[in-house]
């Protein structure tokens, strides 16, 4: 089968923390997976490490993405932007351009398909915003089409997100912490799309989780991360209460009891980054 995401020794150091510490996985296409661990444990910094947004060590560390290198050696790859639209990031705080209406926001989705000069004067065309329509319809957001994003609910916020990864035609999706911003309803309704896009056009789930209970509920293989290493990679049946104890100590409670450390909603340099490039792409297509 094929794989669509190999990192080989893969190693992130901020000043003296060591984030993520000489990882290797392998992850093939149309596998869902779950990745959990404690509060700092190095799950972001992998997920911007696996999708091209944050470099390894100059160290020997890979990224491929379906077999293209989208960073070697501490370097990022000359191919990694069109590498990296075979990504759809999702990210906790949504990602969206509040000021935008929803359709503007799920249409930046193409902008890496269309002409420079296409995206500049806002020249979507029918097929584009029909795919933009159909992939409402399939997150269940239709009816807010002309709406500012900002009067979105969070999960209907995600689920527009999840639409632009859609349009963009993502072939995996690489989702941090999606539903740690959610009420309980949404973030199950955003976990149950993210599982029938898997189920029904084979994408792939890389997704980080706080609550070991969702993990369980729709993953089939889970890796969980401790001190920035792979301290397990299996079935999610067999991450029980015992187990968790047993890999993170007192750390477990805060993924075996949800909602007892909701994420601190910080956006990072790397996110605004994102934001501020959709933001950009977006000024000059309205
Ligand atoms: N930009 C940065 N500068 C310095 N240290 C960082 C930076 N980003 C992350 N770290 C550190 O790297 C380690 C791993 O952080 P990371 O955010 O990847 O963990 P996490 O598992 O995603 O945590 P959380 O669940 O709280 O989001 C932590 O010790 C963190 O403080």
């Amino acid at each position: 089968m094929t794989e669509a995401l190999a990192i080989r020794g893969l190693s992130k150091t901020y000043g003296t923390v060591r984030a993520v510490s000489g990882i290797s996985l392998s992850i093939k296409a149309g596998e869902r997976v779950a990745l959990i661990g404690a509060s700092g444990s190095g799950k972001s910094t992998m997920m911007r490490l696996a999708s091209g947004l944050l470099v390894g060590d100059a160290d020997g560390g890979e990224v491929r993405v379906f077999g293209e290198a989208i960073q070697s050696n501490g370097k990022l790859s000359g191919d990694a932007r069109r590498i990296r639209r075979r990504i759809g990031l999702i990210f906790q705080k949504f990602n969206l351009v509040n000021r935008m209406s929803v359709l503007s926001n799920v249409l930046v989705g193409s902008l890496g398909r269309i002409s420079a000069l296409r995206g500049t004067l806002g020249m979507f065309e029918h097929a584009d915003r029909e795919a933009a329509w159909l992939a409402m319809t399939q997150v269940g957001i239709e009816q807010h089409i002309y709406k500012r994003a900002e009067a979105l609910s969070g999960g209907q916020q995600q689920r527009a997100a999840i639409a632009r990864a859609l349009v963009q035609r993502a072939e995996i999706i690489v989702a941090d912490e999606p539903i740690a911003s959610l009420d309980p309803k949404s973030a199950k309704r955003v976990m149950e799309i993210l599982s029938k896009l898997n189920r029904t056009q084979g994408i792939t789930l890389l997704v980080s989780l706080h609550q070991v209970d969702y993990a369980r509920a729709y993953f089939d293989r889970v890796i969980a991360m401790r001190a920035g290493e792979v301290v397990f990679d299996g079935p999610a049946a067999k991450l029980t209460p015992a187990f968790l104890t047993e890999l993170y100590g007192a750390s477990a409670e805060e993924l075996i009891l949800p909602g007892q450390t909701e994420a601190t909603p910080v956006m990072d340099p790397a996110i605004i980054d994102v934001t501020r490039n959709h933001a950009a792409e977006l000024a000059r297509v309205n």
